[in-house]
């Protein structure tokens, strides 16, 4: 199946649909046999124990599972019905629709603010109409940090605050102008105040934008999430799958499985 176009700017989010995927290290399956509807315009947490492969499935939405040595992927990941792991997908065009940011700020330290946002154009994509500087105030008007940092462009990016620098990367994933955002625990390294900031642009972006989440933080989870996808693993050592998903206020409040009941009232994890 081929790798689907580009989207123009008024294209409506993709939609990604897991098909029975299962991802491993060195063949041993880390999360297996997921089958999970991510719709658009939606926030969708991955929620679960540490090591039921939250993580793993959320790197499998875009093709970086297979960059760690070892790992290989069954299944599909249908991204507007075309498979990412079809043999004629394109790696680095799938990565600019589906875009990430890490559990740690990772701006490049000595380049400026304004680089750093425009750090991931280089990878062949359209740089749009406008002037880079424009795409530059865009990007970093959606992360919500134009007002702290617009006197401060040539400031190296290494000299923001943690808070500033997680939005700074969330403005360089939105600068390639990616339809889907995944967020591995985007705030654990920050503090309550800059973590409420980003739930705020949370919410704000997924009005353009399909986010999905990893996160330990089943408040965070509650508070952002439209829908909750809950993972978790029989036994230390097997591969995690998918419990339960569903609207995020049902799976907190009248979870179906009592393994999900377990996790969510702390009995687990
Ligand atoms: N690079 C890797 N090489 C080998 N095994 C890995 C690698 N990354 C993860 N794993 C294994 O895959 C399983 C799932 O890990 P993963 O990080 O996806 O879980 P997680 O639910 O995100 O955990 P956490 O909440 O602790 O971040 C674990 O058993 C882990 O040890």
């Amino acid at each position: 199946m081929p790798t689907p176009a580009p989207p123009s700017d008024t294209a409506a989010p993709a939609r990604l649909d897991v098909v029975n995927l299962t991802a491993s290290y060195h063949g041993r399956p880390a999360v297996a046999d997921v089958d999970l509807a991510i719709e658009p315009r939606q926030v969708t947490a991955l929620i679960g124990p540490s090591g039921s492969g939250k993580s793993t499935l959320l790197r499998c939405l875009n093709g970086l599972h297979l960059t760690v040595p070892g790992a290989s992927v069954t299944g599909s990941v249908l991204l507007d019905d075309a498979d990412i792991y079809a043999k004629d997908s394109n790696p680095v065009e799938i990565r600019q629709r589906v875009g990430m940011v890490f559990q740690r700020p990772t701006p490049f330290p000595t380049m400026s603010v304004r680089d750093n946002v425009l750090a991931g154009l280089h990878l062949g994509r359209r740089l749009g109409r406008g002037p880079h500087d424009d795409l530059a105030e865009q990007a970093l008007t959606k992360a919500g940090l134009w007002p702290e940092v617009k006197d401060r462009l040539k400031a190296p990016g290494g000299s923001l605050s943690g808070g500033q620098q997680q939005r700074l990367c969330i403005a360089r994933a939105l600068a390639v102008d990616p339809e889907i955002l995944l967020m591995d625990e985007p705030c654990s390294h920050l503090d309550p105040i800059s973590t409420l900031t980003i739930e705020d642009l949370i919410r704000e972006i997924k009005e353009t934008y399909t986010v999905v989440i990893v996160t330990h933080n089943m408040q965070q989870a509650a508070r952002v999430a439209d829908t909750t996808a809950f993972l978790t693993m029989p036994a230390v050592g097997e591969p995690g799958r998918l419990v339960e998903v569903g609207p995020t206020e049902r799976i907190f409040s009248t979870p179906r499985q009592q393994t999900t009941e377990d996790y969510i009232s702390g009995k687990i994890g």
